[in-house]
């Protein structure tokens, strides 16, 4: 019988029992962490849509007022989830932080675009568009 490779280091000093038994528990946190990448991927492909929107419209890219709302309103939803509301903060706040700079990038590279644009006298605003799709590309 093959190990199974959740068993990680215990398989060498764990009764079989206790191992199967933990071996069960860490399939299931494997599915609650691909459930976590999922739900991070979507809520930062949300977040690069907002942040090209802000960058087209010279929008900063912090609301630390809709922030507090969400760690407020965060740290009721863990509480009642039993989930300790102060690591519920850290982590949104975490999130956030890199939200703001994935932010901040596009509004820098949408910026040097426009200049550039400015320095060459152009009309043509689709270079600052494409600037916006590239770099919404590469911060992912
Ligand atoms: O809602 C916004 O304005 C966003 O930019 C998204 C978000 C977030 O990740 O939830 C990020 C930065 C802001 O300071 C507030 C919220």
């Amino acid at each position: 019988m093959s190990t199974d490779p959740r068993a990680g280091e215990a398989a060498a000093y764990v009764e079989p029992e206790i191992l199967e038994e933990l071996v069960s528990m860490r399939a299931s946190i494997d599915n609650i962490d691909a459930t976590l990448v999922y739900l991070l991927a979507e809520r930062f492909k949300a977040t690069q849509r907002v942040g090209v929107l802000k960058a087209k419209h010279r929008l900063p890219a912090a609301d630390p007022a809709r922030e507090k709302k969400q760690i407020e309103r965060l740290k009721r939803l863990a509480d009642d989830a039993q989930l300790d509301p102060e690591f519920a903060e850290k982590f949104l706040n975490f999130i956030i932080e890199e939200v703001i700079r994935h932010h901040q990038a596009i509004s820098a590279s949408a910026g040097a675009t426009t200049e550039d644009t400015a320095a060459h006298s152009s009309a043509d605003t689709s270079e600052a568009g494409s600037a916006y799709d590239a770099a919404e590309t590469e911060n992912r």
